[in-house]
């Protein structure tokens, strides 16, 4: 049987308030979807005539050496849809993509235990838009023609990443393509809510144990959901299950995704009425070539936390107030068209102010360069542009990253633009070498999650 080709696109994330509070249930994050991409085709593989291979092959056309390959079979005892890299030889045995491999395991094992499709060969194809990695000054200022989809030219491993959550999205996308591709309308379909809450859960399971941990799941759900202000689910949930090829995995995983097992029904809470961005204003996401290691800051954040127990949670409440009123009044202000005074946004700048002295405060006890003060002087001199409304360090913080929110302006951009251009870190703050630089990227906040694309626009890219 020849299926049609199916293409799931789904977005970045930033989270710009909530960071740390995200991963205890208590406190919930406030999430934004970007308008950067991935895009994942699924479509029929072409074997040689006579020839059936269980055969899945995954293509990054953006990146060197970027094909995978794997063949699947079904296991006994229940175990699930085992997927094994082929071709991996003596030399290539780095290039595995384990967030790829996972995610086909999972989705087709999932797939296997809703019906009894004949899972045919197929070939995907990954498109990720431009912004998610550096890209040459060239293509930034658009000099130069810019391909919708770039070739980079290097190894993903090489690959300078501008943070926006490429593998939140990449599963979200991919898991997504194949349970379209493979389950009749009937039985799954992507654009209801049930379906969504489907590809959530199984997204969320395959995004974990590809990362080998259960974090707050921010970012694949604003990958399926777009912006929203985002409430974890408990981590027992992912914690207690095998893995392909395990007995029982295909039910374990069957439970999970529907919710029917002994770990219940999942507890997540997604309100996407709770944000909007007010008419004229936008996010700008400014990248850092410092980076800084999300998982080993979490770890002492979290250690300080358990030692410090009082102090941490007064600051984690006010923090957590804090949060909550930017995004009521963001949303506030958006519903106050009539208001065309300049202090409109009084509250929102203050808040900003608020929500980054407090972090600042987590930073000094905690130890943990949350907001480090080159981020501060960087955020203040933002700040300082005519139309910048405010600024914080995303998700983590640290040297990875600063988000603004401005007004949607040409002029603020260009000037804001100019400014980040001779921007430089000093090295003994950043820790670099030769001091880190900003970069403004071209991606705003966008409200949609995920959503099916027309395949033929991708129609150049494909294998
Ligand atoms: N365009 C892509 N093509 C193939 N794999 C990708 C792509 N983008 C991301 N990935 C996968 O996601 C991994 C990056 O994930 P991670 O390090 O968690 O970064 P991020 O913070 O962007 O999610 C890559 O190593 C690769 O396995
Ligand atoms: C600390 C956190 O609450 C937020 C981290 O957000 P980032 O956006 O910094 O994450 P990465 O994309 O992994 O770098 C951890 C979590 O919620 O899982």
């Amino acid at each position: 049987m020849v299926r049609d080709a199916v293409t799931v696109s789904a977005p970045g994330k930033v989270l710009l308030a909530g960071g740390y509070l995200v991963l205890d249930r208590e406190y919930t994050g406030l999430v934004f979807g970007l308008d950067a991409r991935i895009h994942v085709t699924v479509q029929e593989l072409e074997t040689s005539k006579g020839v059936t291979l269980n055969e899945v092959v995954v293509h990054s056309p953006q990146f060197e050496d970027a094909v995978w390959e794997y063949g699947y079979r079904l296991t006994e005892r229940d175990g699930g849809m085992k997927v094994t890299a082929l071709r991996v030889d003596a030399d290539l045995k780095l290039n595995r993509n384990i967030f790829v491999e996972t995610t086909v395991s999972y989705a087709l094992s999932y797939i296997a235990s809703r019906t009894n499709p004949m899972i045919s060969p197929t070939s995907i194809t990954i498109l990720a838009d431009n912004d998610y990695y550096s890209t040459p000054a060239d293509l930034a200022n658009g000099s130069g023609a810019a391909p919708r989809f770039h070739n980079f030219g290097v190894p993903i491993t090489k690959a300078h990443k501008t943070g926006l959550g490429s593998s939140a999205a990449l599963v979200t996308a991919l898991t997504g393509a194949l349970l379209s591709y493979y389950l009749p309308k009937e039985t799954y379909d992507i654009t209801t809510d049930l379906g969504k809450r489907q590809l959530h859960n199984l997204a969320q399971a395959a995004h974990c144990a590809a990362q080998g941990k259960v974090g707050s799941g921010f970012d694949v759900a604003s990958a399926i959901y777009g912006s929203c202000v985002y409430r974890r689910f408990s981590p027992s949930i992912l914690s207690n299950h095998g893995e392909p090829g395990k007995s029982n995995f295909g039910r374990q995983l069957r439970d999970i995704v529907d919710g029917t097992g002994q770990t219940g029904a999942w507890d997540h809470e997604i309100a996407k009425q709770g944000v909007k961005v007010p008419k004229g204003l936008r996010l700008v996401m400014c990248d850092v070539s410092c980076g800084s290691q999300t998982p080993g800051m979490v770890q002492q954040v979290l250690a300080w936390r358990k030692d410090n127990p009082d102090e941490a949670n007064e600051i984690w409440r006010q923090l957590h107030e804090n949060n909550t009123a930017l995004a009521d009044d963001m949303k506030k202000a958006a519903e106050d068209e009539q208001n065309q005074t300049t202090d409109r946004y009084a509250k929102v700048k203050a808040r900003f102010h608020s929500i980054r002295a407090l972090i600042r405060t987590m930073s000094e006890k905690s130890g943990v360069p949350i907001e480090p003060p080159e981020q501060t002087k960087l955020l203040d001199t933002c700040e300082s542009v005519p139309g910048v409304i405010g600024g914080v360090v995303p998700g983590a913080g640290g040297y990875d990253a600063v988000s603004l929110l401005i007004q949607d302006d040409a002029e603020v951009v260009a000037k804001l633009q100019s400014l980040l251009m001779g921007w430089k870190f000093s090295s003994s703050e950043s820790g670099q070498e030769s001091g880190g630089r900003v970069s403004m990227l071209g991606v705003r906040e966008e409200m949609e999650g995920v959503r099916l694309e027309k395949t033929n626009q991708y129609q150049e890219w494909l294998s």
